[in-house]
């Protein structure tokens, strides 16, 4: 007989057993012959890919902190080189859900300071002999992140000199015309008195603010409705940067409240780097223009 041939059926809208609802769905259980989510997401290769140095407990926490920083920066960056070939093509549709989202990934790293501020002083100082003379100073895709934005600089190329594979991507996006200079380009195009000198020139060059083109962007934003899809982008350059100046921001504080004015492992003054690049400034004209309004 059944065992179960006495068991009262359950009513209707009495909670089932996990297993129950697991077969009633017909999940599938058995992944010998076909790909699973782990498979997929190649969950082996980034699941064993920490290795604390230290015995301290929280090494976890910040080899994951900085692990999931650069998968977002992989993406940011993904997000960044199209939507500048889109502006360059004249795609701006696309442009603009690409852009979006980078601000969406920057506001997602900004809030990822407040898992790392629950790390101590003493905390950190268990494991920081142990990271020796790494620093984030030398993150290729940080610095991919920042030329595509136009914040070039040669000497931040020194540090990938020993890694032929990453010099080559962060010299690539050193030599490109930034997202802001690709803006320009299109702000000419369309009639706009952008000057000659920031429609063409050395890309690896430091951007020059330009009263000119302060001028030219002044003219899409005293009449937003004839220069409608520039507008927008002047508004998502804007967001970017606003977002990429509180990642600034909260980075200098995290240190300050970590290890206060120590020298930073990467060799620089520590605080007092990070404090000048709060001054950094990406799309200049786009922020003086609003004075003139
Ligand atoms: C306790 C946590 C942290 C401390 C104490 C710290 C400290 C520092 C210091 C002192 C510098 C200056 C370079 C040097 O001399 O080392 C620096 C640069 C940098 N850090 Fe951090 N950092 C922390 C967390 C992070 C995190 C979570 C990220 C995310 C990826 C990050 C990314 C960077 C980058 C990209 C730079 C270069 C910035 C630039 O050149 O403008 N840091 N950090
Ligand atoms: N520059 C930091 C060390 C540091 O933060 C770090 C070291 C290795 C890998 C990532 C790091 N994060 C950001 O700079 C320090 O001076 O303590």
């Amino acid at each position: 007989m059944c065992p179960h041939a006495h068991t009262p059926a359950p009513a209707p809208d009495s909670p089932r057993l996990p297993e129950t609802i697991v077969h009633e769905e017909r999940a599938q259980l058995d992944f010998s012959q076909s790909m699973s989510y782990g498979d997929y997401l190649h969950l082996d290769e980034v699941l064993n890919a920490q290795h604390p140095l230290s015995p301290a407990h929280d090494e976890m926490l910040f080899i994951v902190q900085h692990q999931t920083s650069e998968l977002w920066m992989k993406l940011m960056l993904h997000e960044l080189t199209a939507a500048t070939r889109c502006v360059a093509a004249e795609q701006l549709p696309d442009a603009f859900k690409m852009l979006a989202r980078v601000s969406r990934i920057m506001e997602q790293l900004v809030s990822a300071w407040t898992v790392l501020s629950t790390m101590t002083p003493p905390e950190y100082t268990a494991m920081r002999p142990y990271l020796a003379s790494s620093s984030g100073f030398q993150s290729a895709q940080y610095r991919c992140i920042e030329f595509a934005l136009g914040n070039k600089n040669p000497a931040m190329l020194k540090p990938h000199a020993h890694r032929a594979d990453l010099l080559a991507q962060v010299e690539a996006a050193w030599r490109a015309p930034s997202l802001y200079d690709e803006a320009l380009r299109l702000l000419a195009r369309r009639g706009l008195p952008v000057p000659a000198d920031h429609v063409e020139r050395d890309w690896t060059l430091p951007y020059q603010a330009s009263d000119e083109v302060q001028a030219a962007w002044l003219q899409v934003y005293r009449d937003p409705r004839q220069h409608w899809d520039l507008y927008q982008l002047g508004e998502k350059l804007t967001d970017i940067e606003d977002a990429f100046r509180l990642w600034r921001f909260r980075h200098v504080t995290t240190v300050e409240r970590v290890i206060g004015f120590k020298r930073g492992t990467g060799g620089t003054g520590g605080v007092s780097y990070l404090r000048k690049m709060l001054d950094v400034v990406l799309f200049p004209e786009i922020w003086t223009l609003r004075t003139d309004l």
